[in-house]
């Protein structure tokens, strides 16, 4: 199956800095990637190639099987819908004016604005002005003009950042009824809590190269991270140690304890807690997303000291 986007050894150069270092990337259809690093690592330069807005400096982009920026460009684009970092409308405009007006930039049927706006929660508000809105209602109608022409691809630069739990919520609630629809969707952010339900693999990039790309699940394996146990019961008496645990155990409410293990170790501490009767419940809190992107982000660290990534990760 073609990938909806191929990266082949992509390099973008602006002088002598890279902002993109030899990335290798495929995305398959209906797969909602998140590309995750910090400020400056090259997430806006990808969307911008994906866009066909620039050109690498060495290697290959392929949209839907075509370079982005080749005579099919323009049909290409109908397939793509983007919603930039910043995103800007004429504030004198109501929302349904927003919408209308970008319907005809992108020649796209106009009769699906209105279901568009209840979509994303912004029906009741559809004739005021957009000066009147919040950054929460802005970034919703933002997402209305992305999801103009029904894209089958999906470009959205740092999403969620300025809306409140409530609003991210809802937003990832319409990035998953997308996945459902079988949209591909590029979520780019450093905004992580939240993200990883609704997510099928992590991109992070550090210094414009790969550091890690995977499933959460994947990532973990790779990672390798401790996982920390919460115990609760009234069990030290009896069983006073692990010596499993890495680091100081910390007590929470007086009646639990936490402790950090390595994978490795899991069951063997597992099977010896759940022999020990006063031990009343046992929870394990894998590593979450964002553990796993503050340790693959210190690989960019120890690269640049010196040692080099983890095997696989190269690339
Ligand atoms: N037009 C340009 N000219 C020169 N340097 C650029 C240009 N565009 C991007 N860069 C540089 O390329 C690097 C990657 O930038 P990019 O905007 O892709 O990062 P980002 O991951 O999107 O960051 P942020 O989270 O801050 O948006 C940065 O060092 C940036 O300064």
């Amino acid at each position: 199956m073609t990938p909806v986007i191929a990266f082949d050894r992509v390099t973008k150069r602006y002088g002598d800095s890279k902002s993109l270092d030899a990335l290798d990337l495929q995305v398959p259809p209906g797969e909602v990637l998140a590309l995750l690093g910090h400020n400056g690592a090259g997430k806006t330069t990808a969307m911008k190639l994906i866009l066909g807005l620039i050109v690498p400096s060495e290697g290959e982009v392929r949209v839907f099987g075509s370079s982005p920026q080749n005579a099919e460009a323009s049909q290409l684009r109908h397939r793509l819908g983007f919603l930039p970092e910043n995103v800007g409308f004429y504030e004198q405009l109501s929302g349904r004016e927003v919408l209308d007006y970008f319907a005809r930039l992108k020649r796209t049927d106009r009769r699906q604005i209105d279901g568009l706006l209840e979509q994303v929660g912004l029906g009741a508000a559809a004739n005021r002005r957009v000066k009147t809105y919040s950054k929460g209602m802005r970034q919703r109608l933002g997402l209305a003009q992305a999801l103009l022409g029904e894209p089958q691809l999906l470009l959205l630069d740092e999403p969620t950042t300025g809306l409140d739990p409530a609003a991210t919520r809802d937003f990832y609630t319409t990035i998953e009824a997308l996945r459902a629809r079988g949209c591909t969707v590029l979520l780019s952010s450093h905004v992580l809590p939240g993200v990883e339900p609704y997510i099928d693999r992590a991109l992070i990039l550090g210094a414009g190269r790969r550091l890690a790309l995977g499933s959460i699940d994947e990532l973990r394996q790779q990672a390798a991270l401790p996982l920390t146990i919460r115990v609760k019961g009234d069990w030290t008496a009896r069983a006073p140690s692990v010596p499993e645990a890495e680091g100081t155990p910390s007590g929470l409410n007086g009646h639990a304890q936490e402790f950090r293990i390595s994978p490795a170790h899991k069951m063997t501490v597992l099977r010896r807690l759940s022999q020990t009767p006063e031990v009343e419940d046992i929870e394990l809190l894998p590593p979450t997303l964002e553990h796993l992107y503050t340790h693959f982000s210190a690989t960019l660290s120890d690269t640049h000291s010196g040692t080099t990534l983890p095997a696989g990760d190269q690339s």
